[in-house]
Parts: structure tokens; C-alpha cells; sequence
């Protein structure tokens, strides 16, 4: 089971941090190395954090992409799917973490995840052209005031979310526009970010008072099988939770920042239920609270690979917003998620009702035996599992691919030692044929003469005894 992948990243200063900072406000990240750093609060009490990793205001946009989203933007083309997350306060750098100054600005440095990610998805897809053919869809949604608009059609104002059993949670009639290469796709980006619910507050200039999702549906038809495998990778920019008073919100944009932050709260609390530690069935989880939880269902409840980014501030001014934000990071490293690709079916019965497929009926299995066993119990168990080889221990995706890597290799060297091992024996019989042959031909000959001599006795014989 793969863990969630949780980073935080602090920005630099804003300038009003800065004006604040001058007037006695400090700085409440010290940072250790890039996993861990000590956390102080407005009480100046401290706490030590460990997450996956840790962006400081220096880090490079590039560091974060290839860290946090491009692990799973590979997974996803390969039909695993997976989901990448940026949460946090009002004005902590989610937007400019998640697109960059501007989805097709072309400034490389400044690039964003989800340029990066369209970039990197186009690149792999075309590298692996020989052995699949791909298709990307494209589908964007914000969620604003708890209803779901279609940022690539307008006209849906009011996208309803359901749930299929074999294919999960559907935007149902959501705009899917077939995408073919990064240009195409940035173009579509930049139009359905302009529809974006972007709004002024005192907190940042330009504030996003929706949350947004990009979906990605990459379907791969294998050349050499024709077995058809869909990946589906969402990116999320969620809005940030604010305090009014911080925010001078009245009126519209306190109404819009009442409703981010109750969707936000409906989401700590899918979190919480999720990671309460009871792993039984009854544990309700309340995914029906808000559209973003619903929306994020297959995500959250282990169907796909998962990461967040926590973006913060660094300013002791926003202190209690920040830690806030960390506690919400912590929880999320709990969810556990046992990500698998999302439909695996061979083309000719593409169309066929579905029953139960391995995987399903190996998850129903699985899931029986948790219920059954302690916590004790599956560990020991996954203990002796990987001890044995018959699983691997999944501490990292890396593990996986190098643990599959050396199967696949020491499966081709076994095969390369049985061809040479049957071109001697080939050799042999070869030999052994061709001696057999001239044996018998040699056979032949002298059978052949044998007779034709009986013959002329017989005739002189014969002649001279007439
Ligand atoms: N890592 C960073 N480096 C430089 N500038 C940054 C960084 N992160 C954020 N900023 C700047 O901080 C400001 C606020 O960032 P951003 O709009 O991304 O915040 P946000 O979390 O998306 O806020 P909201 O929830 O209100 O939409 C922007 O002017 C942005 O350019």
C-alpha cells in the first residue's frame, strides 16, 4: 500500500509580511533539511515536522514538480490513477505552485505543476507510441458556492456527480475535449482559466474563490494485445480557507469564503473519519458533505495515488493559519491508498456488461481478511509476505519499478540461457540427422548393388545354363 505523498512549501515574504516584519512579526519556519523543520507558533511554542519533503521560499518550481508530480503523472499514463493536490491558506502560493505566473507563460523557471505535468504526459506518451496508441481527454470543473461548473462550456452551470459502480465518481455530461499534444491541451487550460471565480481580497490581489479540478482521462489501446487501460489523473487547486476578519471580507465574498471554508471543513473531516484508525466497514465517512469531497471520493478512499502540497506562509503574522495547514498535511500522510489502474479490458469485449474483475475480487478478499484479522496480524503477516518475495514492500514506487525491473531481467537471462541451452541440443540432432541420412544412404547403395549383382548372377545363370 502506497503512502500519500504530503510536502510543504513556504513561499517567500510577501511585501506586507515584510512591512509587518519590520514592525517586530518574524519568520515561524526554521528549516533542518529537506524532510524536517521546526514549526513556531505565535505563543513561540515549537513543534517539529516531518513530511515527505519540505520547499523552502528558495526552491524551484521544477524541484517541486519532479518530487511531487511526476511520479504520479508517469503512473497515470500508465493507468494507475492519481491525483495531485495544492491546499492552504488564502494567499500561500497554491495557484502559483499549481500553474506558474501563467499556464502558458514561457518563462521555464516560473512554469507551473500543471504545465509541467501536460509537458511531461505528452513526452512519455510519445515515447512509448510504439507499443500504444494513447488518447487524452481533457475535462475542467470549478467548484463554486457548492455547485459544479464546467470551466470548457458555461452553458453547465450545474454539473451533477455520480457514482458507477465500475468506473467510480462520473461528472455526468461534463465537457471532454480530446486533447493531442501540450499545445492543444495549454490552449484549452488558458480558455477554461479565464472562466475561472477569481476575486480581490485584502489577503491576495487576485484570489481564487473557487476550487478548481483539471481532469486528465489517458486511455491506451496496446499495440501488441489490444487490451485497452485508462488512467485518470486530477490536479486540484483548492481555494483558500480565510478568516473574515483577516480578509475584510462583507457581503458576496464573505458569503463565497463562508462556503470555501465549510467544503474545507467537510474535507478535514473526510480526512479525519478516514484516519481515525478503526478500519471498520461501519466508520461512516461523510464524502457526501460537500461536492469537493464527493468529487474527490475515489482519491481519498484509496483508489489512487495521491499528493498533497501544503503551501503556507512563512510569516509569523499567519502562524495559526500555517499550523492549521500542517496538522491538515500530517493527517493526510495516514490515508492509506492502494492506487490500481482504473479499467483493464481487452477491446473486443470492451462493450460487454463487467463483472467482477482480479483485481475487484482480490480487494473484496483482502478486505474481508482485514476485517477479520488485528492490525498486528497484517503486519506480521506483510512482514513474512515480503520477506518471502511475495510481495514488495511499498515504501516507494521507485522499489516497485527496480523490484519489476530485476523479475524482468532475470526472466530475460533465464530465457537467453534455454535458447542457447536448445541451439546446442539443435546442433546435436542436426549432426546426429545427417549421419543417420548418409548411414542410410549408404545402405541404400549397397542394397541397391546387392540386388542388381543377384540379378546378373542369376541372368548368366540362366543364359548359360539354357
Ligand atoms: N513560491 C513562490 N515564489 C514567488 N512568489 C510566490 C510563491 N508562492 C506564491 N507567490 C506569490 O504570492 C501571491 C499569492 O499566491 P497565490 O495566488 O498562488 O496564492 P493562493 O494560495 O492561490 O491564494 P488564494 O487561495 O487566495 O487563491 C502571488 O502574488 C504569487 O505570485
Amino acid at each position: 500500500m502506497s503512502r500519500v505523498t504530503v510536502c510543504a512549501r513556504f513561499r517567500p515574504l510577501s511585501s506586507k509580511e515584510i512591512r509587518d516584519h519590520r514592525d517586530g512579526s518574524g519568520v515561524c519556519v526554521r528549516g533542518i533539511d529537506a524532510e524536517n523543520f521546526v514549526f513556531q507558533d505565535d505563543k513561540e511554542d515549537e513543534f517539529t515536522f516531518s513530511l515527505d519533503r519540505v520547499f523552502y521560499e528558495d526552491s524551484a518550481q521544477a524541484a517541486v514538480y519532479e518530487f511531487l508530480a511526476l511520479p504520479i503523472m508517469r503512473d497515470a499514463v500508465n493507468a494507475i490513477n492519481g491525483t495531485i493536490i495544492t491546499y492552504g491558506q488564502t494567499g500561500a502560493g497554491k495557484t502559483y505552485s499549481m500553474e506558474g505566473p501563467g499556464i502558458q507563460d514561457s518563462d521555464e523557471h516560473k512554469k507551473g505543476l500543471l504545465p509541467r505535468v501536460v509537458d511531461g504526459m505528452f513526452e512519455q506518451i510519445r515515447s512509448s507510441k510504439d507499443m500504444a496508441r494513447y488518447t487524452v481527454k481533457l475535462s475542467m470543473v470549478e467548484i463554486y458556492m457548492e455547485r459544479v461548473r464546467d470551466l470548457l462550456d458555461l452553458s453547465k452551470g450545474n454539473i451533477q456527480i455520480k457514482e458507477n459502480k465500475n468506473q467510480g465518481i462520473q461528472l455526468s455530461g461534463v465537457t471532454e475535449v480530446p486533447v493531442s499534444d501540450s499545445a492543444e491541451a495549454l490552449q484549452h487550460l488558458c480558455s477554461g482559466l479565464a472562466n475561472r471565480a477569481v476575486g480581490e481580497t485584502q489577503m491576495n490581489m487576485s484570489s481564487s474563490r473557487s476550487h478548481c479540478a483539471y481532469l486528465f482521462t489517458i486511455q491506451q489501446d496496446s499495440v501488441k494485445d489490444k487490451r485497452v487501460k485508462t488512467g485518470k489523473l486530477i490536479l486540484v487547486d483548492l481555494a483558500g480557507s480565510e478568516k473574515a476578519d483577516k480578509t475584510g471580507a462583507e457581503g458576496r465574498v464573505l458569503e463565497e469564503a463562508k462556503t470555501i471554508n465549510k467544503s474545507l471543513s467537510a474535507l478535514g473531516n473526510v480526512i479525519n473519519a478516514l484516519t481515525s484508525g478503526s478500519s471498520n466497514k461501519a466508520n461512516h465517512v461523510p464524502y457526501r458533505d460537500s461536492k469537493l469531497t464527493r468529487i474527490l471520493q475515489d482519491a481519498l478512499g484509496g483508489n489512487s495515488r495521491m499528493a498533497l502540497l501544503c503551501c503556507c506562509s512563512p510569516s509569523t503574522s499567519n502562524a495559526s493559519e500555517t499550523l492549521s495547514t500542517l496538522r491538515f498535511g500530517m493527517r493526510a500522510k495516514h490515508i492509506k491508498a492502494s492506487p490500481r489502474a482504473s479499467e483493464v479490458k481487452s477491446a473486443k469485449t470492451r462493450e460487454e456488461p463487467s463483472s467482477e474483475t482480479k483485481d475487484e475480487k482480490r480487494g473484496r478478499i483482502l478486505e474481508k481478511m482485514k476485517e477479520r484479522m488485528s492490525n498486528e496480524d497484517i503486519k506480521m503477516l506483510e512482514e513474512v509476505f515480503i520477506q518471502e518475495g511475495i510481495i514488495f514492500s511499498l515504501d516507494s514506487m521507485e522499489e516497485v519499478d527496480t523490484a519489476y525491473e530485476d523479475t524482468v531481467s532475470k526472466t530475460v537471462i533465464s530465457l537467453h540461457q534455454t535458447v542457447e541451452k536448445l541451439q546446442v541440443k539443435v546442433k546435436k540432432l542436426e549432426a546426429k540427422n545427417k549421419g543417420i541420412q548418409e548411414q542410410a544412404l549408404r545402405n541404400h547403395e549397397s542394397d541397391r548393388l546387392g540386388r542388381m549383382s543377384r540379378f546378373i548372377s542369376s541372368w548368366y545363370a540362366s543364359f548359360f545354363t539354357s
